[in-house]
């Protein structure tokens, strides 16, 4: 899968670096700044709407997820989970908040959700905890009606597996509506041989069980919709592989759509959510309005 296995070791290294790619900042500040941003954004939401934060979804610590309401609530109401970047190693709900004030101003509901970033977490329970935070949210949220996912970076790989459950082992099915998969990563062998497996510390085995690419089953109807979302700024390894797993998804029947957004970087690309006339806002709220 994919020309990687030609790359040198530092090539490899560089474009599965994301901030050496950003023409708007340099590498040594791009990733202060987004978790500046991010985490500025998630207070302001916390501030000026009615948000329910540190629900436990299960029982160990990190197992908890933040959920902001629509500012009308209607009886029934859809929710968009979003699943955070940090290339399972960094961030947490506490800077994913920040996509909210234009979603809650339309009726519809955030939930940021926490998961054991590494080296706590493993890939499999970050995994599993996701999904789990999912049927956590239809067992006790009935109000919610129509669930779509979002995910940045490591989070849209996190995404695109819930997509890939088997939920006959949990308790319910979920009922998701639609995924919006931000500059994510699909195929994870590639970082075994860079520096973001130093806390990972992933085998072989576990990155093929843990990558989408992999998993890629017959669409069932009612298919959800997914889009696959990649910055302009991207590495080229970045954007080969949201490429690569939108062809597949599309050849397995899914409905599947590639959005290229121009004059972004990795990290802005997902920041600029916080804006009501943000091109991805308006095709996010697009998506939920027309199901
Ligand atoms: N060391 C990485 C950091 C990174 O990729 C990252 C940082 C914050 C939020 C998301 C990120 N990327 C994927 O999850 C880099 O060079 O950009």
């Amino acid at each position: 899968m994919g020309g990687w296995r030609d790359m040198s070791a530092e090539a490899l290294e560089d474009h599965y670096s994301p901030s050496r790619w950003s023409p708007r900042l340099d590498r040594d500040t791009i990733i202060d700044a987004h978790l500046a941003v991010t985490a500025a954004g998630t207070e302001r939401a916390r501030a000026s709407g009615q948000a329910l934060l540190h629900v436990p979804y299960g029982d160990g610590d990190g197992e908890k997820l933040d959920i902001y309401f629509p500012t009308e609530p209607s009886e029934a109401f859809p929710a968009l989970v979003y699943i955070h970047g940090g290339y399972w190693q960094c961030m947490s709900k506490d800077d994913s908040g920040f996509a909210a004030p234009p979603l809650v101003s339309q009726g519809v509901a955030v939930v940021a959700v926490d998961y054991d970033i590494a080296p706590k977490g493993r890939m499999d329970t970050m995994v599993l905890q996701v999904r789990r935070s999912l049927a956590f949210l239809v067992q006790h949220y009935p109000r919610i009606r129509g669930i779509y996912l979002c995910g940045h970076s490591a989070g849209a790989h996190l995404a695109a597996m819930v997509l890939s459950t088997d939920w006959t082992e949990f308790q319910v099915v979920p009922d998701i509506k639609g995924a919006v998969l931000v500059s994510g990563l699909y195929d994870l062998e590639p970082i075994l041989h860079t520096y973001v497996n130093d806390a990972l510390n992933m085998s072989r085995e576990e990155a093929q069980r843990n990558s989408p690419m992999r998993l890629v089953t017959p669409a069932v109807p009612p298919a959800c919709e997914v889009l696959v979302a990649v910055a302009q700024h991207d590495s080229p390894e970045f954007r080969r592989q949201s490429q690569e797993y939108s062809q597949a998804l599309r050849a397995a029947g899914w409905s599947v759509s590639v959005l290229d957004l121009a004059g972004v970087d990795h990290f802005d690309v997902i920041e600029r959510l916080s804006e009501d006339s943000y091109v991805l806002t308006q095709v996010i709220l697009n998506m939920i309005s027309r199901a």
